[in-house]
């Protein structure tokens, strides 16, 4: 279990004002969970994804990993960001066993972990080709084995599928479900897109503007549905979709007042 307690995190601004960008978010992420964090730019989703990656303290609260505090980056933890961070002078298999090599696993055995996490994303043929070979789409995949190489106990996945076109959007989507059916594996997945939130989350937490809080949670089935049937088309013309997708709009876009009142910042 991935616990968030009370996490605030405040920001030094350049102009010397506090910038508070979380304000007391908790939240649980279980075993077999996809949990989607929506909201509106600037409401602090990178900044909770984040902290929970380690990459940034809280200034309150806490996050433990099953039991353990988290407090630096860790091979528990595997990241996705919406821009791909493949070395480019790397092959794809090189590219996805990086972590291994950090960890000291022979070459042939990383080799190995690469192919099957790569035929795992569908691109067992393309072991040696190098990133600029690869689409967007392609890249974002070799991504996600890269970040499973060293079989995490969470995927934190930033706006993964942000930057690529709808239809190969919808297909990465898809192929993430897929993943998650296969290896169980719970994932936190930041979002802007209220549809690809309801397709994709067993839990989605709807976060206010600044100070970013969870203002509501949602526990859905539509994943779960999809993996079953695969029938997307069933899924996004189901009433109650479109009534959760009215529901979760108004939250999202319901007006908040600025609270970035100057406050210490608490390391
Ligand atoms: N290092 C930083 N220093 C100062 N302010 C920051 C810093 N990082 C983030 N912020 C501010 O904190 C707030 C939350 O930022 P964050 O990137 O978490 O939002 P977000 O919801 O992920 O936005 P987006 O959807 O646009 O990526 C924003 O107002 C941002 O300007």
């Amino acid at each position: 279990m991935l616990q968030v307690r009370n996490a605030s995190v405040f920001f030094s601004a350049r102009d010397g004002r506090v910038v508070h960008a979380l304000d007391r978010a908790s939240l649980d992420i279980d075993a077999n969970s996809i949990v989607v964090a929506l909201g509106a730019s600037g409401c602090g989703k990178s900044t909770l994804l984040n902290a929970i990656a380690g990459f940034l303290p809280l200034s309150e609260g806490s996050i433990t990993l099953d039991g353990q505090p988290v407090g630096s980056p860790g091979a528990d933890r595997g990241v996705v960001f919406q821009k791909d961070t493949l070395l480019p002078w790397s092959s794809v298999a090189d590219n996805v066993a990086l972590g291994l090599r950090f960890a000291g696993v022979p070459a042939r055995e990383r080799r190995e972990r690469a192919e099957e996490l790569l035929g795992l994303v569908g691109l067992e043929s393309f072991a040696d080709a190098f990133p600029h070979e690869l689409s967007g789409g392609m890249r974002q995949r070799v991504g996600i084995a890269r970040a499973l190489a060293t079989d995490p106990k969470i995927l934190l996945m930033d706006e993964p599928f942000g930057a690529l076109d709808s239809l190969t959007r919808e297909q990465m989507q898809e192929l993430l479900i897929d993943v998650w059916a296969r290896t169980g594996k719970r994932i936190f997945f930041i979002t802007h897109s209220i549809e690809e939130a309801l397709f994709l989350g067993t839990t989605v937490v709807v976060m206010s503007p600044r100070p970013g809080r969870i203002v509501a949670r949602f526990d859905l089935d539509f994943v779960r549905r999809f993996a079953a049937e695969r029938d997307v088309r069933a899924i996004l013309s189901a009433p109650e979709f479109a009534e959760l997708y009215d529901e979760i709009r108004s939250l999202v876009h319901r007006p908040h007042a600025e609270t970035d009142t100057p406050r210490k910042v608490l390391q």
